[in-house]
């Protein structure tokens, strides 16, 4: 059912004819749209770039506008010799019995045979046969089954991963083609067999490149194969000038044996070797390193297209050696780079949340877990502390496709009882029906997908209801009847509920460690191991949150299966530090890029920027703070011409008694006294150092720019 999907009825072995071609899709509007060659004068042959209406059966054509450049006037007849092929088991009826030709199997008559004469000699006389471009004369030998050719070309620099411009390789052409030698050296070259296809359907992708589909052409020219030197059609087209349409170049790069129709975006070699049901090339690929495993866009695996027999015996043991490899594999990957390592590459603190979560996924990606029912966590914590990030990076991790591996919903839009329709698709008979819900449409296309559900606490009572199915069979029904399963994936609900209470928590209890070890030890005191050290207490869980989550969600079932609660703490000093060198980066990296301008700060910088921290925004409000502070100036300096191409700009602090700011949650009596501002200077070629003179844009002639 699959493999008929995909593959069109055999067709017989191309044909070459001679003579005019009919396009029966536009005979009734009296003539047929084509295009070919016509010789001049001398009997060399001229491009026709202009479209010329043919009557049907005609042997003459007539130009419709001006054909000074084909040769043709307006308004002027030409005799011409048509070059033409039959594919896709059709050739003309008798009726259509072409000029030069005695009937549809193709055999010239004597006038056939002189027009065909003379169009091979044009063929051969003209046809350039090495290619300038490496990688497309590659393709071609890999099309055309050349083994010697493709390993001169790839001696020769050709990248045996070049792509043709409608998406697929030389070794998926290969493979398709049944061309088991050249399969061999392109992996032996280095050829990736698990790179997809970018080529979606003709009609798809002719949309995307913005060039024809070209169906009608396809009796016109797609099955040339003239000798060996003129490999094909296409490129007879491509000499002539004429627009190649995107299914024949398909069929002739390609195979015109699969159904235009079909997706074939994401397809591997591998998938077209089973397309082609060659044993040997199966084996050839999964030797070397093939993934059995991979899906195409359309979710399939090469074995979903595999006939009965020997290939799909061997799929099927391949697969099942592939899944325990890379069991394996994957696993050894965790030990040596865990999870909780990877989120702290791109989150800030949060130790005791990252933990959480890590501890959750190594136990279920190690099988110590409920396979009954998905995996739940609900973020609690003010707005811009990572609670997002978290659940994002979480997706980066378990999912290589991110971009369906992640699914984000904000629940705020699902606040009315009607907006249910929204999240699972309407009934039928409903408006929106057809269109599906925005969960389950995308739950179908990645069922094991980490799911967030941002801000919960704002969605309707009834979507909670399907939530709850959700996270207690692990299987949701949308509109259409039509269940899901999704024991599998992770849903991750976040919410600001009960924000205040924790962050207010959190700074008591860090106040509370800051104070107990100056006790101890002495004033400067290393406030990372603070941030590590405090944690919510079980009692503060139990009796100040859950009273809370219970008033607003209402119903205990709901809280009871939720996996895991995560809090989230404001930043400690240290992780504002953190954040502002962060971001720091950031412009720094733009400058260099955008402007070739080499962004350095003094480290004092960064603890007047912390100064910019709002507990209620979290690291928003730093990026924010960098942008007044820092951004702003530079953009006035490039404004007023002060920054010259190449330069190197530092960033100080002003004024004689820099201001150490103290912990944000220890605010002390000086730092008030007097708020530190930010200059910028220039660092010349001799190590001097010069301020530079920022006008503000509001009163360009009086105030200097210093925040
Ligand atoms: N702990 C962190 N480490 C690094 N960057 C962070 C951290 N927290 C927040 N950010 C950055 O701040 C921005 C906002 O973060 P995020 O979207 O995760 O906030 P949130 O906690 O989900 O807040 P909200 O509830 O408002 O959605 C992002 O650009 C993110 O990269």
């Amino acid at each position: 059912m699959m493999l008929s999907a995909v593959l069109r009825r055999t067709a017989p072995a191309p044909r070459l004819f001679l003579g005019l071609i009919k396009s029966p899709s536009l005979q009734s509007r009296g003539g047929a749209y084509n295009r070919s060659v016509i010789t001049g004068d001398r009997g060399e042959p001229q491009r026709l770039r202009t479209a010329a209406w043919v009557r049907p059966g005609a042997s003459s054509v007539l130009f419709p506008g001006r054909g000074a450049a084909t040769g043709g006037r307006r308004g002027e007849r030409t005799e011409i010799p048509y070059l033409t092929a039959a594919s896709s088991g059709r050739g003309p009826s008798p009726e259509e019995t072409l000029p030069g030709q005695d009937s549809w199997n193709g055999v010239p008559n004597k006038a056939g045979l002189g027009m065909w004469a003379l169009a091979m000699a044009l063929v051969v006389q003209c046809y350039n046969k090495n290619p300038s471009n490496k990688d497309a004369a590659l393709m071609e030998a890999a099309r055309a089954n050349n083994v010697q050719e493709v390993r001169r070309l790839l001696s020769e620099g050709a990248d045996v991963n070049a792509r043709h411009k409608l998406g697929w390789t030389a070794l998926m052409v290969a493979a398709i083609s049944h061309n088991e030698s050249v399969v061999q050296v392109l992996l032996a070259a280095g050829a990736d067999p698990n790179l997809g296809d970018d080529f979606s359907s003709v009609y798809k992708t002719a949309n995307e490149q913005g060039v024809h589909s070209l169906e009608d052409g396809r009796q016109d020219c797609a099955s040339w194969r003239i000798t060996n030197q003129w490999t094909s059609a296409l490129e007879f087209r491509r000499w002539l000038g004429v627009p190649v349409g995107v299914l024949v170049t398909r069929e002739d790069d390609f195979n015109n044996r699969l159904n235009h129709r079909a997706s074939f975006k994401g397809c591997t070699a591998l998938h077209y070797a089973v397309l082609a049901d060659d044993y040997s090339i199966v084996k050839e690929l999964l030797g070397g390193g093939a993934n059995p495993l991979q899906r195409n866009e359309m979710g399939h695996t090469p074995l979903d297209y595999a006939r009965e027999g020997e290939v799909m015996k061997l799929l099927k043991t391949s697969e099942t050696k592939y899944m325990e490899k890379q069991r394996k594999r994957e696993a050894e990957e965790r030990r040596r780079f865990p999870l909780e390592q990877r989120l702290k590459e791109h989150i800030i603190g949060q130790e005791s949340a990252i933990a959480t979560v890590g501890a959750a996924i190594r136990r279920k990606e190690n099988g110590w877990y409920d396979e009954e029912h998905p995996l739940v966590f609900l973020f609690l914590g003010s707005s811009g502390i990572g609670k997002t990030e978290l659940a994002k990076q979480t997706a980066k991790y378990m999912h290589k496709d991110a971009k369906k591996g992640f699914i984000r919903l904000d629940m705020s839009e699902f606040q009315e009882r009607h907006e249910v329709a929204k999240f699972i698709g309407s009934p039928p008979g409903y408006i929106g029906h057809e269109e599906g819900g925005q969960l389950t449409k995308k739950l179908k296309q990645c069922p094991n997908a980490v799911v967030l559900f941002d801000e919960v606490d704002k969605a309707h009572p009834d979507v909670l209801t399907i939530m709850l199915q959700l996270f207690d069979e692990g299987r949701l029904t949308d509109g259409k009847g039509k269940t899901i399963d999704c024991k599998d994936a992770i849903f991750i609900m976040t919410s600001n509920v009960a924000s205040d209470e924790i962050a207010q928590h959190a700074l008591q209890l860090r106040q509370e460690a800051l104070e107990m070890s100056r006790n101890r030890i002495a004033e400067n005191l290393g406030d990372v191991q603070i941030s590590d050290k405090i944690t919510i207490s079980k009692n503060f869980k139990e009796n100040v949150i859950r009273p809370i989550l219970k008033a607003h969600f209402r119903r205990d079932e709901f809280l009871g299966r939720i996996n895991e609660i995560v809090y989230f703490l404001p930043f400690c000093h240290s992780e504002l530090i953190q954040l502002v060198n962060k971001e720091l980066n950031f412009w720094a990296k733009r400058a260099k890029q955008r402007h070739n301008i080499t962004l350095l700060w003094d480290r004092e910088v960064a603890d007047v920027l912390v100064d910019g921290y709002n507990v209620h925004y979290g690291a928003r409000s730093i990026k924010h703070e960098v942008e007044r502070r820092v951004v702003n100036q530079l953009a006035a300096a490039y404004e007023q011409d002060l920054l010259p191409g190449g330069c190197t700009l530092r960033i100080t602090v002003e004024d004689s008694d820099k201001q150490l700011l103290k912990s944000p949650e220890l605010p002390s009596p000086q730092a008030e006294k007097r708020p530190p501002t930010l200059r910028l200077e220039i660092i010349d070629k001799d190590s001097k150092t010069h301020k530079l003179d920022i006008q503000a844009p509001l009163h360009p002639e009086k105030v200097c720019y210093t925040i």
